[in-house]
């Protein structure tokens, strides 16, 4: 199997892609099933598949874990190879900021950007949305293809390609999980083996919420409290939202959303529902 072309630099990515059409990928690598089947996904959307590897340090606040996160750049492209990547773009720091990490222009999240993962990680989504325009901007994708696992950043990235016209189609892939049903995250790798069953408990008690929803919000809420236990999790949100995060109507399509502390990583995760009247 030939592997994909490694490219460094915007002139390298022009070209491996020459006049193709482009779907890109945007990963911080540590690649686990998760992100193949974003890239599987992917394949078809385009002549040429993309994924790019940067672990991007503006999304992270000082004191979280940039320098520890897991950088395993030969197994990521052995992934890629198995996935159809035509092109990895693994850019250094100096190109994708080029001022230094210090750029007087970023991209606002707005309101969005401060509720939920924003309330906790208040320069998180800046950081996000600056770095997925400035790949936009390198890669010059024709479709990006993002992981509903982080279901605010997906949101937040479709309505900036939207009110930005950067014309990127932005497609949404469903959550890989475990086979207990814990969402698929580099992160879980911090997970020790009694802290890896504990974590269960999270898609568990979304599973509980969406079984409850025909008897309407509270109920769902209720179900889900009843299993996501915060003796056993440092709970830092449970919420029930519209599909575009705003509050929930009954009788509508909804999502439920929850983030833990469980031991050293963070953990995220949602499902849709659609709610009952009562
Ligand atoms: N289990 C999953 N199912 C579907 N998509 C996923 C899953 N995990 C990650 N992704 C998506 O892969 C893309 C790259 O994510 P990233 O490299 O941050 O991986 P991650 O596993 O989410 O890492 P982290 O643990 O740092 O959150 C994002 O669009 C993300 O939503
Ligand atoms: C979208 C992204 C690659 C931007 O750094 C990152 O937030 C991620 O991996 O989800
Ligand atoms: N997948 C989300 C990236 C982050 O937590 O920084």
């Amino acid at each position: 199997m030939t592997g994909p072309i490694v490219a460094r630099t915007r002139a390298e990515l022009q070209a491996a892609r020459g006049t193709s059409t482009v779907a890109l990928v945007p990963t911080m690598g540590a690649l686990h099933d998760g992100h193949v089947q974003l890239l599987k996904h992917a394949r078809p959307l385009a002549e040429t598949l993309v994924a790019s590897i940067f672990v991007n340090p503006t999304q992270f606040a000082p004191g979280e874990d940039f320098e520890d996160y897991p950088r395993t750049f030969e197994a990521d492209l052995q992934r890629c190879a198995e996935a159809g990547v035509d092109v990895v773009f693994a850019p250094a720091v100096e190109t994708m900021y080029p001022s230094g990490l210090v750029d007087t222009i970023t991209v606002d999240p707005g309101p969005l950007g401060t509720i939920l993962e924003g309330a906790t990680r208040p320069t998180h989504f800046r950081g996000v949305l600056t770095v997925v325009s400035k790949l936009f901007g390198l890669v010059r994708p024709d479709v990006a293809v993002f992981g509903e696992k982080d279901y605010q950043q997906l949101t937040l990235i479709s309505q900036m390609s939207r009110e930005l016209a950067l014309g990127v189609e932005i497609v949404g892939c469903p959550t890989v999980r475990e086979a207990d049903g814990l969402a698929m995250s580099s992160r879980n790798r911090y997970l020790t083996d009694e802290q890896r069953s504990t974590a269960a408990v999270l898609s568990a008690g979304l599973r509980a919420g969406v079984a409850a929803a025909a008897d309407g919000p509270d109920a769902v809420l209720a179900a889900a409290h009843a299993v996501i236990d915060p003796a056993d999790v440092d709970l830092d949100y449970l919420v029930l939202t519209d599909p575009e995060l705003g509050p929930a109507v009954a009788g509508a399509e909804a999502r439920l959303l929850v983030a833990a502390r469980v031991g050293k990583p963070r953990l995220l995760d949602n499902i849709g529902l659609t709610l009952g009247k009562s």
